[in-house]
């Protein structure tokens, strides 16, 4: 969940998705401004914490990269369960990534927490000549489950960055007497990166 203290927020953020759709990637990208064309696969989960300045709030993502073999589906309740966003990432490459990403989707649905604010990230959006799944079909996926979809790509960093300072912005806030559900939507825009613009 995300906990507050005056304007510095602790989020715990989890990466799901089929393996090698670019979870480490993503993570290794924005926290270390790196990429590896040989990015070594995650075995059992890796951690992260990374601190981005959203508005008037500092938001410290703790972030458990996990790993995306079938054998160790079983896992992902202890990293999700308690976890303020998701990022479900699959491979724009690969259909069979995105039926994966669509079954995460649905188990965080049911087991997660319902305030959950859940980001669909298709990498490796810089492989357009090897494109399998469209940008509209998982867009209207993303709409009808109420989900941030961003395309992305941790080798050229299109849209990492703008992907975590998104989910940031989304993440429920302290109640206000204006807002009693506790949601708060931020009226500014975040501190960005230049990035192409293809999020819903
Ligand atoms: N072209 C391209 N390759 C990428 C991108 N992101 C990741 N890769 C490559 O895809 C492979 C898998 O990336 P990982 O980050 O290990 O994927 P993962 O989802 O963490 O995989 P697991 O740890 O096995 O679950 C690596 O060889 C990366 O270099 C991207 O945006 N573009």
């Amino acid at each position: 969940m995300a906990a507050m203290g005056d304007n510095n927020i602790n989020a715990k953020l989890v990466l799901l998705g089929d393996m090698g759709a670019g979870k480490s990637s993503l993570v290794l990208r924005l926290v270390k401004g790196q990429f590896l064309e040989f990015q070594e696969s995650t075995i059992g989960a890796a951690f992260f914490s990374q601190t981005l300045a959203v508005n008037d709030a500092t938001v410290k993502f703790e972030i458990w990269d996990t790993d995306g073999q079938e054998r160790y589906h079983s896992l992902a309740p202890m990293y999700y369960r308690g976890a303020a966003a998701a990022i479900v990432v699959y491979d724009i490459t690969s259909v069979d990534s995105f039926t994966r990403a669509k079954k995460w989707v649905e188990e965080l649905r049911k087991q997660g927490n319902p305030n959950l604010v859940i980001a669909l990230a298709g990498n490796k959006a810089d492989l357009e000549d090897k494109r399998k799944v469209s940008a509209e079909e998982a867009r209207a996926y993303a709409e009808e489950n109420a989900l941030f979809f961003i395309e992305t790509s941790a080798k050229t960093a299109i849209n990492v960055n703008d992907t975590f300072y998104e989910i940031a912005r989304r993440l429920p806030r302290a109640q206000s007497a204006q807002n009693p559900t506790g949601m708060v939507l931020a009226d500014r825009p975040a501190a960005r990166v230049a990035t192409s613009a293809c999020c819903s």
